[in-house]
């Protein structure tokens, strides 16, 4: 699975919030985009997985140009911003609800994923009550529930405790290890210095830097 851009630029209201990126992404492997707040970091992740088209240049995902020979990409995973559940119901039939569109996967992978994420699928309170990490933690679950080729994850570490963080960085790994393709999103250089095996890094809508990580734990390794 690779995703490519090329000469991709956004302009929204005549301000160009991505510009000119040139880049590719692939499988196996988990980008980190580090970049300060309106940076363009959530405005990639919105083009990477077709919710915006660009105003100039061509996004593909294995060679299939998004708005023209596809809509969205066929299996992808996204928590972009605040995930939209439904307050009167449980994260379980939340997640059921959202699984049910798709039909891919039954009960009990519902219940593991909740289990993943360090929730207890047999909580029978409403979302409304779920404290802001839990929220997240939800949120986690619902992108990486189907085992999408493709999974976006903008700022996943809003709100999440120690323990939660922790359990992110071993949902990624796992994650690259099932051969997906994970793009992160971060403002902390420290935690996508410790999971990317690419970080690059924004500033004003465009790609200023491309660092590639090496160590025991990276996918250049392997
Ligand atoms: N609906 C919109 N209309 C016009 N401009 C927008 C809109 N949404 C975002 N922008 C602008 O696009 C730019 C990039 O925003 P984006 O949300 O991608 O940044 P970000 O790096 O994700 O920031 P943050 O860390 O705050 O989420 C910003 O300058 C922002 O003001």
């Amino acid at each position: 699975m690779v995703i490519e851009f090329i000469n991709v630029t956004k302009t929204i209201k005549g301000h160009k919030v991505i510009d000119n990126v040139n880049v590719k992404f692939e499988s196996g492997k988990i980008i980190g985009l580090k970049g300060i707040n309106g940076s363009g970091k959530t405005m990639l992740m919105r083009l990477a997985c077709g919710l915006i088209l660009p105003s100039e240049g061509t996004i593909s995902i294995d060679g299939k140009i998004l708005g023209k020979d596809i809509t969205f990409p066929e299996s992808v995973g996204i928590l972009i911003e605040n995930p939209a559940f439904l307050d009167g119901y449980s994260g379980f039939k939340n997640l059921k609800m959202l699984a049910s569109i798709k039909n891919e996967i039954g009960d009990e992978q519902i219940r593991e994923t909740i289990r993943r994420v360090g929730l207890d699928p047999d909580d029978r309170r409403p979302y409304r009550k779920y404290s802001l990490g839990m929220k997240q933690r939800l949120g986690i679950a619902a992108a990486i529930m189907e085992k999408p080729d493709i999974v976006l994850l903008d700022e996943p570490t809003n709100s999440l405790d120690i323990s939660g963080v922790e359990l992110l960085k071993d949902i990624l790994r796992q994650e690259r290890q099932r051969g997906a393709l994970i793009i992160i999103s971060s403002h902390d250089l420290d935690i996508l210095q410790e999971v990317s095996d690419e970080i690059h890094v924004m500033e004003r809508g465009r790609l200023v830097d491309h660092i590639v990580m090496e160590g025991p734990d990276k996918g250049v390794d392997k």
